[in-house]
């Protein structure tokens, strides 16, 4: 049994690996030229990062290597320098530029829960900062390699945590471990006719405990729900001790202590495994593109799909830049209005039912059916982008994307004046601001903005410092969230006070200071210091 997930059978088109040809096709080079006059063919290639010394001394060292073998204590240059920071904008420029922050002083590779309660009570004792790594692929400088007050920090690498634990058929549950990537989660699952079907665009590399420490959103979590909903049961190892929670589908027994985990981004301990539930892999994949007259008249339309039903897997609506964006880059026919992706996954005679009602409702509402091909070209298209993401940066262009969540009430307003204080922020550079609605709830729905934009050539981290700090205010104000899925990291650590409150900052840092009272764990992430600020602020 094999499940698709139409990732694109291309291999230079596997963001993992490295290109065999460029995705900056004639059309996109002309596009570019015309749009922001950046040359494409000038792009260069990002240097080689060099990490200074390793600053583990002899006893840490050794700590260390009784905890988890010699072999998986990494320090030479190359595994280091891969583990110092995430994949944000930031995190790609600064290597670029050669600003890329410290690399970790060693990477550890635990190979169980065992290991790592050794490697966090080493690490206890020697002074070290611990950053858990996943997949890397954190966009809020979640793994930045900060040491904090700590004599080094290691990168606690979860790869080798690579188990399908348990199927349990009968509860359509998986017990997965939390190095497993998605795909391999998948094929695992596959082989017994399972999926997770948890596909966020970053599901190449990213991981079962960076899914969870971030609380995921994938395409389908309109109907299939967020990572952080799927989770029935997990496991973490923190400086106090391991936690095992979750022991019934339903409790009333206090509050639901795995959302202390879930979301907790390594700053209070390790997660081991999950526990999730799982599904039959879908006899049917049905998606479909429309064409809505406008972002409004769509928005409407999702919201009456996503609380009064049927509501669709797969649920977005790209507004009218984003649409104009795709059509100019595809090279097709420009038409007015905005693209809007409808999906369901399951059983034949399910799917039938559901699409076959949502596109009668759709039509009675003047929306166009476009097709399956529209929806097939958006998927494939969605896993190349982080690809074709380094290479606009090498030619001078700004490329980021940030996202939030917001009341329909505020929806349409919000959208608008992130619009708004994007471009004043990157006047004169030339910015485009497209956004797309997914993730959608009964209450609201999550908004993803993707900024275009020519690079400053001076100081180009302030120039998006001082944008992405124009659009979070923007959302603060809006009573909007900081983030929907990609977290706090250490990007949004300022904004955290006015998200969750004094007493919710407080909270956290008592349950910081009872699962890691040395503050080993992730150091300036998710938590404001007691200062108020993150350690790196954007
Ligand atoms: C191109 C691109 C597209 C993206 N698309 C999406 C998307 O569609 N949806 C979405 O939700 N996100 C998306 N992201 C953000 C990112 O992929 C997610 O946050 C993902 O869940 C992180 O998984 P990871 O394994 O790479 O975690 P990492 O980046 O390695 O870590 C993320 C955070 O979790 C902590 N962590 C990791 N593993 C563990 C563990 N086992 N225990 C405790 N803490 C841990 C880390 O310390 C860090 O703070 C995207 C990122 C990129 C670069």
């Amino acid at each position: 049994m094999t499940v698709d997930f139409s990732l694109p059978a291309d291999p230079a088109s596997a963001w993992a690996a490295p290109p065999d040809h460029p995705l900056v096709t004639p059309r996109v080079r002309d596009l570019l030229a015309q749009v922001f006059d950046v040359d494409p063919d000038a792009a260069t290639a990002a240097p080689a990062t060099v990490p200074g010394q390793s600053r583990l001394a002899g006893p840490a060292r050794d700590a260390l290597v009784a905890a988890v073998g010699a072999a998986h204590v990494r320090l030479d240059a190359e595994p280091r320098a891969a583990h110092a920071n995430g994949m944000s904008y930031l995190d790609l420029l600064r290597r670029r530029t050669g600003q890329a922050p410290a690399a970790p002083d060693a990477v550890v590779l635990p190979a169980d829960a065992d290991e790592i309660a050794a490697v966090l009570t080493a690490c206890v004792q020697h002074d070290i900062a611990v950053v858990p790594f996943g997949g890397g692929t954190s966009v809020v400088g979640g793994v930045t390699a900060e040491r904090g007050p700590f004599a080094a920090v290691i990168a606690l690498d979860l790869a080798r945590l690579d188990r399908l634990v348990e199927l349990d058929e009968i509860s359509r549950t998986a017990t997965l471990q939390a190095g497993l990537t998605g795909p391999r989660a998948e094929e695992l699952l596959a082989a017994r006719g399972y999926t997770l079907g948890h596909v966020p665009q970053s599901f190449e590399r990213a991981t079962i405990g960076g899914y969870a420490a971030t609380r995921s959103a994938g395409q389908l979590s309109t109907g299939w729900g967020r990572f952080d909903a799927l989770v029935e049961h997990l496991r973490a190892v923190t400086p106090a001790g391991a936690l095992d929670l979750g022991r019934a589908p339903g409790t009333a027994a206090g509050p639901d202590l795995r959302q202390v985990l879930l979301g907790s981004e390594g700053a209070f301990g390790v997660i081991t495994e999950v526990t999730v539930r799982v599904r039959p892999v879908p006899e049917v994949r049905r998606h479909e593109g429309w064409r809505v007259a406008s972002f409004a008249e769509g928005v409407a339309l999702v919201r009456a799909l996503g609380q009064d039903g049927p509501r669709p897997d797969l649920l977005r609506l790209s507004d009218e830049t984003e649409t104009a964006l795709g059509v100019a880059t595809a090279g097709e026919e420009a038409g007015d209005g905005c693209l809007l992706l409808v999906g369901w996954e399951g059983a034949a005679e399910d799917v039938t039912r559901r699409a076959d009602a949502a596109t009668a409702f759709l039509r009675r509402h003047g929306a166009t059916a476009l097709g399956e091909e529209a929806a097939a070209s958006w998927r494939t298209g969605r896993f190349r982008a982080p690809r074709l993401r380094d290479e606009l940066l090498g030619a001078g262009l700004l490329v980021e994307t940030l996202e939030t969540a917001v009341r329909w009430r505020d929806l349409e307003t919000l959208h608008a004046t992130v619009g708004e204080r994007l471009r004043a922020a990157l006047d004169g550079a030339r910015p485009v601001v497209a956004c797309h609605l997914s993730h959608v709830y009964p209450a609201g729905a999550s908004l993803y903005f993707s900024v275009l934009a020519r690079q400053d050539e001076h100081d180009p981290v302030a120039q998006w410092q001082h944008a992405k700090r124009a659009a979070s205010d923007a959302l603060a104000e809006a009573g909007a969230t900081i983030t929907h899925h990609h977290a706090v990291g250490a990007d949004h650590v300022p904004w955290m006070t006015t998200e969750v409150g004094d007493a919710g900052v407080g909270l956290l840092r008592a349950v910081k200071a009872h699962l890691d009272p040395h503050g080993v764990m992730n150091p300036g992430k998710l938590i404001p210091d007691a200062a108020g600020a993150g350690l790196r602020a954007t």
